[in-house]
């Protein structure tokens, strides 16, 4: 059975997350069949990018091409971006063109940031087929590329047309790939609190792969995620929780040259600001923290990296003002703050005590 979010950001659009959901015909309530190319990864384009266009061609879309980067984070580059543009310019693809996103999130902010630019803007469709990219890339708008100087320095915010998350993709992603979802899913847990945080529960059985249980941790997800959002679509405040543990967690991707994942950064990113927000408030989450990652077979402790090229990339992350570090940190489950200043010594001593 198929269930739905109406997330408003601009027009509204729907997330509907299910299984052999039939996405020609949830896509052309969206948007009226035109003309369409896919992007999609090496990996995921051979197991699921024939079966899309055949199913989109079945609803009346005219899918011109289907193009593929090579899997993981270096895609997420400018050098993906110009090939992919130059492509959709070879092809012919117009304005009343449609790009269907088909893969995890490097592809979800790529290809958005592609429809963003291309001719000034396209329309977008998210086929989210990784676990973080159903519960956090797809929804929310956020769409853009790296730099070698740090993650998502390039970007924009586009909200898609429609976000449709068939489960069944799931069964090709691999488990480490899968835990990496998790942990976006344990940082929106304990952001919310509630009964999604009570529902963290079902980590195990998610981590397990029980239909049930993954399914409920995606619409919390989703949801939580539309309501921050719909509240602050910009980033001009709230919506800067969604980044608790990722000043650290993009630090230490970058540092570690993206020899580890996001999910995972993330993962060891917020056990640092539990620690940071343990000295500033008191409250200790940071067992709570490890509990929830091990329960999601996630890292608890950092990869080799020295001090100063994380500090290094911090000093690139968004959130900062007045050249200073600002930190999302939690007063307690459910109850994040944000814009906290730290300093660069208390981030060195913290991530040492991993
Ligand atoms: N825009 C946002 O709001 C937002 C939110 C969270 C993360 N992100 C970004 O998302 C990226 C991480 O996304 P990700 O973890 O999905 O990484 P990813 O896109 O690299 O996908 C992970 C790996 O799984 C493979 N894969 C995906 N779906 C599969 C499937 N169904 N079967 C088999 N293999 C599959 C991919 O080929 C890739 O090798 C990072 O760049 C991160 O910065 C963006
Ligand atoms: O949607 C958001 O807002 C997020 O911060 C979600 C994060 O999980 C995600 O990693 C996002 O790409 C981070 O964006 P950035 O603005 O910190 O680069
Ligand atoms: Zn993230």
């Amino acid at each position: 059975m198929a269930e739905g979010v109406t997330v408003t950001a601009g027009a509204p659009y729907r997330v509907v997350v299910g299984r052999e959901l039939d996405i020609g015909e949830l896509v052309s309530e969206a948007l009226e069949p035109a003309t369409g190319v896919i992007l999609t990864d090496s990996n995921v384009g051979p197991l699921h990018a024939g079966r899309l266009a055949g199913e989109l061609e079945g609803a009346g879309w005219r899918v011109v091409d289907t193009i593929e980067v090579p899997p993981g984070e270096r895609s997420k580059s400018l050098s993906s971006y110009g090939a992919v543009v130059r492509r959709l310019a070879l092809t012919g693809l117009g304005r009343d063109g449609t790009l269907f996103a088909l893969g995890g999130g490097v592809v979800g902010d790529l290809g958005g940031f592609i429809a963003h630019t291309y001719m000034r803007g396209i329309s977008l469709v998210q086929l989210p087929t990784s676990l973080l990219a159903m519960v956090d890339s797809s929804v929310g708008g956020k769409v853009g590329v790296d730099l070698p100087e740090g993650k998502n320095l390039v970007g924009g915010f586009l909200q898609p047309r429609a976000v449709i998350a068939e489960v069944g993709w799931l069964e090709t992603l691999s488990d480490r790939e899968l835990s990496c979802g998790l942990a976006e899913v344990v940082k929106m847990g304990l952001l919310c609190g509630g009964g999604f945080y009570r529902d963290l529960e079902l980590l195990p059985q998610a981590r397990g792969r029980e239909a049930a249980a993954l399914e409920t941790l995606i619409l919390h997800s989703v949801r939580f995620k539309a309501s921050v959002v719909e509240r602050d679509e910009r980033e001009e405040g709230l919506r800067a929780i969604l980044n608790y543990g990722h000043t650290v967690g993009h630090a230490l991707e970058a540092a570690a040259s993206y020899r580890i994942l996001h999910g995972e950064a993330v993962a060891v990113g917020m056990l640092a600001e539990a620690e940071l927000s343990r000295r500033r408030f008191g409250t200790d989450l940071r067992g709570e923290h490890r509990r929830l990652l091990e329960a999601a077979a996630l890292p608890t402790r950092p990869p080799e990296v020295e001090p100063a090229p994380v500090l290094e990339a911090m000093k690139r992350d968004k959130k900062r003002r007045s050249g200073e570090h600002r930190f999302v940190l939690l007063k307690g489950v459910g109850e994040p703050v944000w814009d906290q200043r730290v300093e660069d010594a208390e981030v060195v001593e913290v991530i040492g005590s991993l």
